[in-house]
């Protein structure tokens, strides 16, 4: 369990955390989004005492970081991949960890077999890839069996087959009762496997909820549908629940609260004709873009740019 209360850091004139309350349960998933700079890997260090709080608090598993005596059994993070002495293997980086932290050798042998890197363990983590490099991160953060796992952008680098390897992971975790925060800008992934998700901006809780809420709250699923009479159908359409949008003068209609076959079938029961019945799903990440639309800090151009052919 996270509980943040009021969190908040400033950097000088910067407010990259912005008195932040949330908590993070266990037996889940909780997806951390927000834009760059949104304040995401700034939190993540307080939980892990590696930033002080500028006021505020948050404890994990119900203390502080540092009041733990065994932290790295309390919770496993990942935040920096390849924030390790490029001379080591990874072998010999996992055993110093387990070493420090009066954890069994055999622990070692597990992570690097849960991480798939047995076949690497024992070169240089200096040559490693960045997928590598996130796997044997990964490794580390489990190595004391945590009750808490926090991850920091793990999906980044990875090949498809370390994406999977991730998905299961983390929802196999919280299968086992743990505690599961992990960030990511992509939110196809998020969509598979966070049940909650934390949402901030500009350092600021935006939104605390399920994925389906925010969809659902997002304009959810849509069907649009082209009528010979769309006034009629309009009419058979109205109920509790349903929201029925259109252009004056325009065939098409944009209802919720119905589905396509449902509104097939009062249309075909009226007699009215259809030109087109499309169901439309609002996707996590255009609820997302929706929700952080003012929250982004770096927007990208895609006009303006002229190559020297077509400024010529
Ligand atoms: N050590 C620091 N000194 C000054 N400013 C900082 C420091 N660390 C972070 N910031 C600023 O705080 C804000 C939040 O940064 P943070 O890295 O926490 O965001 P983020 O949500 O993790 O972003 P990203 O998605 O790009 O990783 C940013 O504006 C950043 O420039």
């Amino acid at each position: 369990m996270i509980e943040a209360h009021q969190l908040t850091k400033r950097y000088g004139e910067k407010t990259a955390v912005d008195q932040l309350d949330f908590v993070v349960r266990p037996g889940s998933v909780t997806g951390f989004l927000g834009p760059n700079g949104a304040g995401k890997s700034t939190t993540m260090r307080m939980i892990v005492g590696l930033d002080a709080p500028t006021s505020g608090s948050v404890k994990v598993n119900g203390r502080h970081y540092a009041r733990h005596r065994a932290p790295l059994q309390e919770v496993g993070a990942l935040l920096e991949a390849k924030s390790i002495h490029p001379g080591r293997s990874a072998y010999q980086h996992l055993n110093a960890l387990a070493l420090t932290h009066g954890i069994p050798r055999r622990r070692v042998e597990e992570v690097i077999d849960l991480a798939g890197l047995g076949s690497v363990a024992k070169k240089r983590a200096g040559a490693f890839s960045l997928g590598m490099g996130q796997r044997l991160g990964i490794a580390a953060a489990l190595l004391g069996d945590p009750q808490t796992v926090m991850l920091d952008e793990p999906v980044n680098g990875l090949d498809p087959e370390g994406v999977l390897w991730i998905r299961n992971l983390l929802t196999g975790l919280a299968a086992e009762g743990r505690t599961v925060f992990v960030s990511s800008h992509l939110m196809s992934e998020m969509a598979l496997v966070a049940d909650h998700l934390i949402i901030v901006g500009r350092g600021r809780l935006l939104a605390d909820t399920t994925v389906q809420d925010l969809v659902r709250e997002a304009g959810g699923n849509t069907v649009t549908v082209a009528a010979q009479d769309p006034a009629r159908l309009r009419e058979v359409l109205v109920g509790h629940g349903v929201e029925i949008t259109g252009r004056a003068g325009s065939e098409d209609l944009h209802v919720t609260g119905l589905t396509a076959r449902e509104i097939g079938l009062k249309a075909a029961e009226h007699g009215i004709a259809l030109f087109e019945l499309s169901a439309r799903t609002v996707s996590l990440e255009e609820a997302f873009m929706d929700l952080t639309r003012d929250a982004v800090e770096y927007h990208g151009s895609t006009t303006g740019i002229e190559t020297p052919e077509r400024a010529a």
